[in-house]
């Protein structure tokens, strides 16, 4: 049966990205490895200067109507104003919250073509394979109070609270560890419990949850603490769970071992396997318009869309495989480039990977 996929390219790079992740679907759907249907929305910036809202409501009801969401990047210096973008109902925190997509998976995965790449040195990187679970519809992004007010003395107050409840913990925990028993059923929960009650609260919780799961090797870090050990010695960790916040920088931190921030995709998904697709990064707007951006994290987005949302494995496997192939030809933008590669713009790395897959 073919499934519906809503495309929201957004601003800066989002475009350039997406385009390329559509040439991707396309050859899939022209071989006959996938049946879909795509349809185009608005979100961010442009949807902001389209009709004067960064997320439509004809946007978000297009996304529940779909399988799955495909989003490039939203945002930008020209709309940054607090009203425009970051109110939590609006933009792509609107829509995050309004798919309820609460489990955010950001694999950071070193291909071994891009050592030279990573910021580490080949031997602490190489094999590098983390799973980064972020919970995305709560915690300080979306707590109230928030806000900034002027007091009676003139001077401003700006607000934002850190809030989760036990079943907001304990349901991305458990999606933590059911992920961690596939792989080296390993987790490290992230929080920063020294200081603020909530993740004292969080690291309660996650204890609890992994009492239903015996064989999960359940640890705990202080989140600076885990930034420095993401730098010093990655490959202790396989899969991290962690509050909004500190998983936003903390798999920041983790594009740069994997060589680029243009090389980590992500899947965001609610309780019943729906889910936006996006590359981690944003809208670049230093090199927007150039024809230079990765495409690989947008296109290994759709990868793990095929994966996830569509029930399409063998298509996810093979965009995996195709980016791998044009690593080997020695193809690189300008993020990953290395000496004696070659240099290649945006279009150019998405026609490979499309060439790649036949
Ligand atoms: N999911 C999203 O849509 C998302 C994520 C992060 C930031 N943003 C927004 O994007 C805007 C810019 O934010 P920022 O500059 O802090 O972060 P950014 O991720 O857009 O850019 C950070 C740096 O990484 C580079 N970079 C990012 N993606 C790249 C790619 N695919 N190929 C090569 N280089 C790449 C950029 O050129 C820049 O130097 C802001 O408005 C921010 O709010 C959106
Ligand atoms: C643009 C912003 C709201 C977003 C976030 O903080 O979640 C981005 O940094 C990300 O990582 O997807
Ligand atoms: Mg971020």
């Amino acid at each position: 049966m073919s499934k519906k996929i809503l495309v929201v390219a957004g601003d800066g790079i989002g475009p350039e990205i997406v385009a390329e992740a559509m040439k991707v679907l396309q050859a899939l759907q022209a071989d006959g490895s996938i049946d879909v249907s795509i349809e185009d929305a608005l979100i961010g910036g442009a949807a902001y200067d389209a009709v004067g809202d960064p997320l439509p409501a004809e946007t978000l009801e297009a996304a529940k109507a779909s399988d799955a969401v495909l989003l490039g990047a939203v945002g930008g210096p020209k709309w940054e104003p607090l009203h425009i973008s970051k109110r939590p109902e609006k933009g792509l925190l609107g829509m995050r919250a309004g798919l309820g997509l609460f489990a955010n998976l950001r694999p950071a995965i070193l291909y071994p073509q891009l050592a030279d790449a990573s910021t580490l040195k080949a031997d602490v990187v190489s094999g590098l394979d983390i799973m980064i679970v972020r919970e995305l519809t709560g915690g300080i992004y979306f707590g109230q109070p928030r806000g900034v007010e002027t007091l009676p003395s003139g001077e401003r107050k700006g607000v934002n609270t850190l809030v989760y409840t036990e079943s907001e913990v304990e349901r991305i925990c458990r999606v933590a560890f059911d992920i961690a028993m596939k792989r080296g059923k390993k987790v490290c929960s992230v929080d920063k419990a020294n200081v603020l009650e909530c993740t004292e609260m969080w690291r309660e919780v996650a204890v609890k949850t992994a009492a239903d799961y015996p064989e999960i090797d359940l640890s705990h870090m202080y989140v600076d603490n885990a930034a420095m050990q993401l730098v010093r010695a990655p490959k202790q960790f396989d899969v991290m769970v962690t509050t909004n916040m500190f998983g936003d920088i903390l798999s920041d931190c983790a594009a740069m071992l994997t060589g680029s921030i243009g090389m980590l995709p992500s899947a965001s998904l609610n309780a019943d396997g729906q889910g936006m697709y996006e590359p981690i990064h944003g809208s670049a707007p230093d090199i927007a318009g150039k024809g230079v951006a990765n495409p690989l994290a947008t296109i290994l987005s759709v990868a793990m869309m095929l994966r996830y949302s569509l029930d399409a494995p063998a298509a996810a496997d093979r965009i995996e495989k195709a980016v791998s192939q044009v690593l080997d030809q020695g193809l690189r933008t300008a993020d990953i480039m290395s000496e004696g590669m070659r240099q290649v713009g945006t279009a150019e790395m998405g026609d490979a990977v499309v060439a790649a897959l036949s």
